[in-house]
């Protein structure tokens, strides 16, 4: 699949040309191309075992690109390593960790101020403010752990947006999420893409991908479409997708996946 060009003097955050990730010798995902320019979102669908987190990994340089190429932000990925954030899946995460809300928020301005300077009143004033967009100021003392799991989510959301990221991704962040803090979390979201961050979100949830991003690439270890939803979202593609299995038009014509 050709990819266009970046706008002249801007690195795209995320340039993917026929891109092929390998857990050793076996391929994960092969020939994987698109662009993610600043400031927009792209989701990431396909069925379990698609290669979407695999992906994601190879974006955030942990699994190693074995042809084509992955460019982050006009770098390598473990060179623009600093400048991405990245939200694992709350269900990963160990809710025993005995530290406040606001501490795990602190924790995303580490990579930034390093680990041996103490945080500052700037650092304070970016966590509370990140803390702020995904609704969650009030809970700032409480333990991590006993929150729940959407508002986990929210927490970590706001940790990785106190980094202030260049490229922002996204593990299923919307998993076990009740209806208000998948709000809260694509409120957060949106100020952060008008903010010129780019965004990529591994989803399977397709209503969330039509409503909510620019760009739709369609995964099953090879790429079935890369484009915006209503050229991607369509019936045969996502059939071809799921290898035949059952995807339909819901209501007002939004595409979902039969379980
Ligand atoms: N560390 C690993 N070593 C070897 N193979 C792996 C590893 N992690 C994942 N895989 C394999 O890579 C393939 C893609 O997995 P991946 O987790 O990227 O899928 P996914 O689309 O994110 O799935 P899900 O929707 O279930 O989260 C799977 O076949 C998986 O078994």
């Amino acid at each position: 699949m050709p990819v266009e060009p970046a706008a002249a003097g801007v690195p795209d955050a995320l340039v993917l040309a026929e891109a092929t990730v390998a857990y050793g010798r076996t391929p994960a995902l092969e020939r994987v191309s698109g662009r993610v320019p600043a400031g927009r979102t792209v989701a990431l669908i396909g069925p379990n075992g698609a290669g979407k987190s695999t992906l994601i990994k190879a974006v955030l340089g942990l699994v190693p690109v074995v042809s084509g190429s992955v460019t982050v932000l006009g770098q390598t990925p473990s060179r623009a390593r600093r400048e991405v954030g990245y939200v694992p899946q709350a269900d990963t995460l160990d809710a025993d960790f005995p530290v406040s809300v606001a501490q795990v928020v602190l924790m995303g301005r580490y990579r930034r101020i390093g680990w041996v300077r103490r945080p500052g009143a700037d650092d304070r004033a970016a966590a509370q403010e990140a803390l702020a967009a995904v609704g969650l100021e009030h809970r700032a003392r409480d333990r991590f752990g006993t929150l729940s799991g959407g508002q986990r989510q929210r927490v970590l959301l706001a940790r990785a947006i106190s980094a202030q990221p260049r490229l922002l991704l996204l593990d299923e962040p919307f998993n076990g999420v009740d209806t208000v803090s998948q709000d809260a979390l694509l409120a957060a979201l949106a100020r952060l893409t008008a903010a010129g961050t780019a965004v990529v979100i591994s989803t399977h949830d397709l209503a969330l991908a039509h409503l909510a991003c620019d760009d739709v690439c369609l995964l099953n270890r090879h790429q079935f479409a890369f484009g915006p939803p209503a050229a991607t979202l369509t019936p045969e593609l996502l059939r071809a997708t799921y290898g035949g299995a059952a995807v339909e038009l819901g209501a007002h014509g939004v595409i979902v996946a039969r379980p």
